[in-house]
Order: structure tokens, then C-alpha cells, then sequence
């Protein structure tokens, strides 16, 4: 049975407008639009190397776009924003607990509102392990409470389930929607399209740099005809799917 339900239609809380992106000559994002709502799950899908951590960081305010804009509508915050990086990683010598501390002390949260956050993932047992003795599914963890410190009113994931368990990718992907449920914007990439298909209320497909399509999964799904979110991403993506396109190299 499907874990999702359709929030109602709202203003977008982010919106990216006409993005572009360059990185010298070469283009990585183009003419890239798309609203993120507050209360909703918004999936970035798309192969290899199509622009999804670019979009990401463009999102979550790391980086500039070369043109277009991304314009946020939220409520005002300590921290508007909360991003965990494809690759996390905290500086070593200390533990999980001072870490998260150290995080939750930038945007003024108690000694224990980080803990909260680390039993929301599921690593409470980890709090006094060092950060660099972690595995790289736990690091991720630690990745994903580091990104809601605060309560953000946006959360941005890139690749949240990478390297994790079956068990444990189906829990950060609710942990996700209990996030949306709670009012705040998540917006992920992932490559396991079963999960996201129970998950996510709006999905966005990127092929090369640009949106191929979007919408709610489902309804993606009924006007293409199509029985899966795997056959509708099979189906937006051209090219070669067993060749990853290097913007700038292939044509
Ligand atoms: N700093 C950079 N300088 C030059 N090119 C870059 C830079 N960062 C990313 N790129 C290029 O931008 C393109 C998109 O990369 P990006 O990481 O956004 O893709 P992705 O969809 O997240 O890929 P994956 O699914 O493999 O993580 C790739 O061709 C990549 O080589």
C-alpha cells in the first residue's frame, strides 16, 4: 500500500526559475524551473552525471546559478535551508554527540535537541562513538540529523538512502514523509525509484541537464500509461542508459 498522500496544492516555499548552471564552457543545468512545495516530498531523478547535485546545491543555496534564480518564500529562520551532502563527512576527533552539539549550537538548540534528532535516524547507540569510526551508512545518518538541526523549514537530501540497508533506506524515506507531513519541504535525489514511487508527492526527472518531466508520481504515471515509475523514467531518459553522458565530452 502506498505510504503517500497527496498534500494539497500550496505557494512553492523555493522556487528555482530558469536555472541555468555552467562550470566554464561546459553546461550542466538549463533552463531549469521547479517549485518546491512545503508539506511534499520532491524527488530529483536522472542518470548519472545529469545535474541532480548541481541542482541540489543550487537549491539549497551553495552555489549560483549562471542564470535564472532561485527565490525561497518561507517563514523567516535561523536556518532557512538544512543539506546533507552526497558525500558527508565531519571533522575527526570528535564524537557523534559533540558533533551534533557543535551544529545545534550554531542555531541556538539545547545540549539535547541533537539527540533527538540522532534517535529520529535510528543511532542513539552511536551518540558516543567518534565520527571517524563510523561506517558509511552510519555517517550518512549522522549526515541526515545534521541536515534537520534546526527544523529548517527546507531539507535538502542528496542521495539520503545511498549505502544504506533495505531497512534503513525505507526509514529515512519516512522519515522524510513524516518531515512533509510536519510541514517541511524535503527535496531528494535517489536512485531507488520503487521507495520513491511510495514516497514522494512530486517527482521532477532530469536528462542532461534539463527537466524532462514532472509532477505527482502517479499522475506521471496514468498519463503516460505507463505501470511504474521505472518504465516512465525509462521512457524520459534518451540516450544510451548503459553509457553515462559526460557534459562537454559526448554528444
Ligand atoms: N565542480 C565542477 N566542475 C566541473 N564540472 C562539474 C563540477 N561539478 C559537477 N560537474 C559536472 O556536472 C555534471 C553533473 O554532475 P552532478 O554531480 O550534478 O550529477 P548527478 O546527477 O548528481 O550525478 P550522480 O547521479 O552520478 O550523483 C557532470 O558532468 C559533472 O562532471
Amino acid at each position: 500500500m502506498s505510504e503517500r498522500q497527496t498534500p494539497p496544492a500550496t505557494e512553492p516555499i523555493l522556487h528555482a526559475q530558469n536555472v541555468d548552471r555552467e562550470y566554464g564552457s561546459i553546461s550542466v543545468l538549463e533552463g531549469v524551473t521547479l517549485p518546491i512545495r512545503a508539506d511534499a516530498v520532491t524527488a530529483l531523478i536522472g542518470p548519472n552525471g545529469s545535474g541532480k547535485t548541481t541542482l541540489l546545491r543550487v537549491l539549497a543555496g551553495l552555489l549560483e546559478p549562471t542564470g535564472g534564480s532561485v527565490t525561497y518564500r518561507g517563514p523567516d529562520a535561523t536556518r532557512r535551508i538544512g543539506y546533507l551532502p552526497q558525500q558527508p563527512a565531519f571533522r575527526p576527533g570528535f564524537t557523534v554527540r559533540e558533533t551534533l552539539r557543535f551544529y545545534g549550537s550554531l542555531v541556538g538548540d539545547d545540549d539535547e535537541a541533537p539527540i533527538e534528532h540522532l534517535e529520529r535516524v535510528g543511532l542513539a547507540d552511536a551518540a558516543d562513538r567518534p565520527v571517524d569510526a563510523l561506517s558509511g551508512g552510519m555517517t550518512r545518518l549522522v549526515g541526515i540529523a545534521q541536515a534537520t538541526i534546526g527544523d529548517p523549514p527546507v531539507v535538502v537530501l542528496d542521495e539520503p538512502a545511498s549505502g544504506l540497508d533495505p531497512g534503513m533506506s525505507t526509514h529515512v524515506f519516512e522519515i522524510a514523509t513524516e518531515l512533509a507531513g510536519t510541514g517541511t519541504a524535503v527535496v531528494l535525489s535517489s536512485h531507488d525509484l520503487e521507495l520513491l514511487e511510495r514516497h514522494a508527492h512530486e517527482v521532477a526527472i532530469l536528462d542532461d541537464g534539463a527537466i524532462v518531466d514532472r509532477g505527482d508520481p502517479v499522475d506521471v504515471r496514468n498519463r503516460l500509461e505507463l505501470d511504474s515509475l521505472r518504465a516512465v523514467y525509462e521512457e524520459a531518459i534518451s540516450g544510451d542508459t548503459r553509457t553515462v553522458r559526460v557534459q562537454g565530452v559526448t554528444t
